[in-house]
């Protein structure tokens, strides 16, 4: 186990600042996913952390300890990629006890009980014998796994490791994952850009976005409150709805709300209001305050229904329960629950929420 902090740490590449100065910290026996689009820097910067490449700005330390100018073999850290590098010739047992070969701490009795006991964390006791070869792409991301646990490192890193893999053995592998992190408790930074993946295995959320972490939170926390509206996008199928303010005065009507808001200084520049699909409730037609149209359906998985609506001049795109009973061309009503509303200004979240001028739907 280690803590692992960044101190002003970034990367150029000539002209392009893949990673801004970030100072961070990854806590002891914790897992944190960064997140985020492509080419937003999480895997220069957990190049970085692993010792594969060298910032052009500040220290990595490890428990205190700077190791930013020292090689991956002095960090004790474990990497698992996006392809696995794996000895084919040699079995499934071999390659997982083959990382340990190094381990002067352990005898050969020791060496075999460690890789049995990963090996039935990962669930490949049955695949053991087996060649590499003979393995699909997700069973083959097992033992690269299982060779990254099996050398009891104090940090493993993650990169993209289920990009490749299909959806069952997708499902397999992130089984695997907890189980071994409810046995092992290293330090895990796992890059990713998959939102369902991150909320599924992290214990925290580092959302970044041009180089830069914008926010780092508990998973769900991340979603309910994104500090940005880049998160309130970014996370969620489809992300957050967001509409624009008619300034009326001293208040701002936004289609979808049956009354103004007033707005803390007066001041609508810049202000977007966003609202999740499924915090959308909606009705028959005169049931809820707000009348709108149906312009499209489209059926998730699940069987929920995704609907396109139009309210005033704005669009939103609302969850239903699966077979509600709306179609395209419809009338019906809905409502956007004000405690669900999240404000921003000029991208970021106002600390102060606008007021509904007649609070009757709060
Ligand atoms: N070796 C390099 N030389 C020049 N530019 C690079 C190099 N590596 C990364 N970059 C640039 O740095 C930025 C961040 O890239 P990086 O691969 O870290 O992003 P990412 O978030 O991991 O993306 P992806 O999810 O597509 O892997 C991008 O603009 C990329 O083009």
């Amino acid at each position: 186990m280690s803590e692992i902090v960044l101190r002003g740490v970034g990367r150029a590449f000539g002209a392009t600042q893949a990673v801004q100065p970030t100072d961070f910290t990854f806590p002891d026996g914790s897992v944190t996913c960064l997140l985020g689009p492509s080419g937003c820097g999480k895997t220069t910067l957990m190049r970085m952390i692993a010792g594969l490449d060298t910032p052009t700005g500040g220290r990595i330390l490890f428990d205190g300890r700077d190791v930013t100018g020292k090689p991956a073999r002095d960090r004790d850290v474990a990497m698992v990629f996006q392809y696995p590098v794996m000895y084919r010739t040699l079995s499934v047992a071999e390659n997982v006890e083959l990382a340990l070969r190094d381990d002067r701490r352990l005898s050969a009795a020791g060496r075999r009980a460690r890789v049995d006991e990963v090996l039935e964390v990962m669930q490949l006791q049955d695949r053991r014998a087996a060649g590499i070869d003979a393995l699909d792409v997700g069973t083959r991301q097992r033992v690269a796994v299982a060779r990254a646990v099996a050398r009891d490192c104090a940090v493993i890193l993650f990169d993209e490791p289920t990009t490749n893999v299909e959806v069952h053995a997708k499902t397999q592998l992130i089984r695997a994952f907890k189980q071994f992190r409810a046995r092992l408790r290293q330090t895990i930074i796992y890059v990713t850009h998959d939102q369902t993946e991150a909320m599924t295995l992290a214990d925290r959320i580092a959302l970044m976005r041009d180089g830069a972490i914008t926010q780092c939170d508990a998973p769900h926390a991340l979603y309910d409150r994104p500090e940005s509206a880049f998160g309130g996008w970014f996370l969620g199928n489809p992300g957050m709805n967001f509409l624009e303010p008619r300034p009326q005065g001293g208040v701002a009507r936004f289609d979808g709300f049956p009354s103004p808001f007033r707005l803390p200084d007066g001041d609508p520049e810049g202000l977007q209001l966003g609202i999740r699909p499924e915090r959308i409730l909606v009705g028959p037609a005169g049931a809820l305050p707000v009348p709108a149209q149906v312009l499209r359906r489209a059926i998730t998985v699940g069987g929920q229904y995704l609907l396109l609506l139009r309210a005033g001049s704005a669009t939103l795109r609302a969850r239903t329960p699966p077979r509600a009973p709306f179609a395209p061309g419809d009338t019906v009503s809905i409502e956007c629950p004000i405690s669900h509303a999240a404000f921003f200004r000029h991208g970021q979240r106002l600390v102060a929420q606008p007021r509904m001028t007649e609070d009757v739907h709060a």
